[in-house]
């Protein structure tokens, strides 16, 4: 893997995006005044964002029975240039268009995705640069599978497949690593993405009203601590009229743990200033990272 890039000071803003219902046309539309507005720094009151970001299934119903019917073909090779015009994509050019016409780097939150070929569907998250180039790629790789008798059950490998690769992407301000959200319970996948020199860790996500009052805060401020890294995630809004609520709460954590920006459970933007400060002070400070022990316990990081 090639050297990240210098981290230097950056600007965040995350759409935890309401109004997320059965019409896709509606969806994109929303999503694409809110990636203006954020771009704009909800016109000027907040600095310009470097890197904007949507959260999980921005463009359709969250469930299983719902992935197969909004699903969309992006075919893109990591590495490889991507022709956006001629993607079959409606989200991946409504993103790249965004990117390119708000000047911005773009975490296009994640969209269900049919593989060409094999036909299988995935939860996957694009990224693209401000020149509007799709530029990364994650599959989700752990599949929300859970059941919580009384609560709540959910099945994602009823339809989905789940991704098998490791994703990042560099910018002129950092290395950002990838997940999506129940990613962020196997602290093995920061841990690599962290290993491989990321700066900062970017989760899509919308956990749910049970889990999230207990574990959201506590799993972001883990993996950020553990890895001495940038961690955020960004959700939808809550909305009662829909049969998955989520926990909201978008959320910025430093790489000492601290919670730096975070909001409620409403359509809003949380906006936050990433300073590469406080990451030199925490690996210096608590210097973990040249402290590990493989002699010990094996690198789990290795060989990928
Ligand atoms: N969309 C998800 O992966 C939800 C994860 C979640 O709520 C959890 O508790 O984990």
């Amino acid at each position: 893997m090639s050297s990240a890039p210098a981290f230097k000071p950056f600007n965040l803003a995350l759409i935890q995006l309401g109004e997320v219902g059965p019409d896709k046309d509606a969806n994109l539309k929303h999503a694409r005044e809110m990636i203006k507005k954020a771009a704009s720094g909800n016109g000027g009151a907040k600095p310009k964002p470097d890197l904007v970001v949507l959260p999980e299934c921005f463009n359709s119903l969250y469930g299983h029975v719902h992935f197969p019917v909004y699903a969309e073909t992006i075919a893109y090779t990591p590495g490889q240039p991507y022709d956006v015009a001629s993607s079959e994509s409606q989200s991946v050019k409504m993103l790249s268009a965004a990117a390119k016409e708000e000047g911005v780097w773009l975490i296009g939150g994640s969209i269900p995705e049919r593989e060409v070929g094999t036909g299988k569907l995935y939860n996957t998250a694009t990224v693209y640069s401000p020149k509007g180039e799709l530029v990364a790629m994650h599959r989700k790789v752990h599949l929300f599978d859970i059941d919580i008798p009384g609560k709540i059950k959910f099945k994602e490998s009823e339809n989905l497949s789940a991704g098998n690769t490791v994703n990042q992407f560099d910018t002129e301000f950092a290395r950002i690593g990838l997940g999506i959200c129940y990613d962020v319970r196997f602290p093995e996948l920061a841990m690599t993405n962290a290993r491989r020199g990321c700066h900062m860790l970017i989760y899509p996500s919308a956990f749910n009203t049970t889990t999230g009052p207990l574990h959201w805060e506590l799993l972001q401020r883990a993996r950020a601590v553990d890895n001495q890294v940038y961690f955020a995630m960004c959700s939808p809004a809550r909305d009662l009229n829909q049969s998955y609520h989520a926990w909201g709460h978008s959320m910025v954590v430093d790489p000492m743990g601290k919670v730096i920006a975070e909001t409620e459970h409403e359509e809003d933007i949380v906006y936050a200033h990433i300073d590469p400060k406080v990451f030199e002070e925490a690996r210096a400070g608590i210097p973990v990272t040249t402290q590990r022990r493989f002699d010990v316990y094996p690198d789990v990081s290795k060989g990928l």
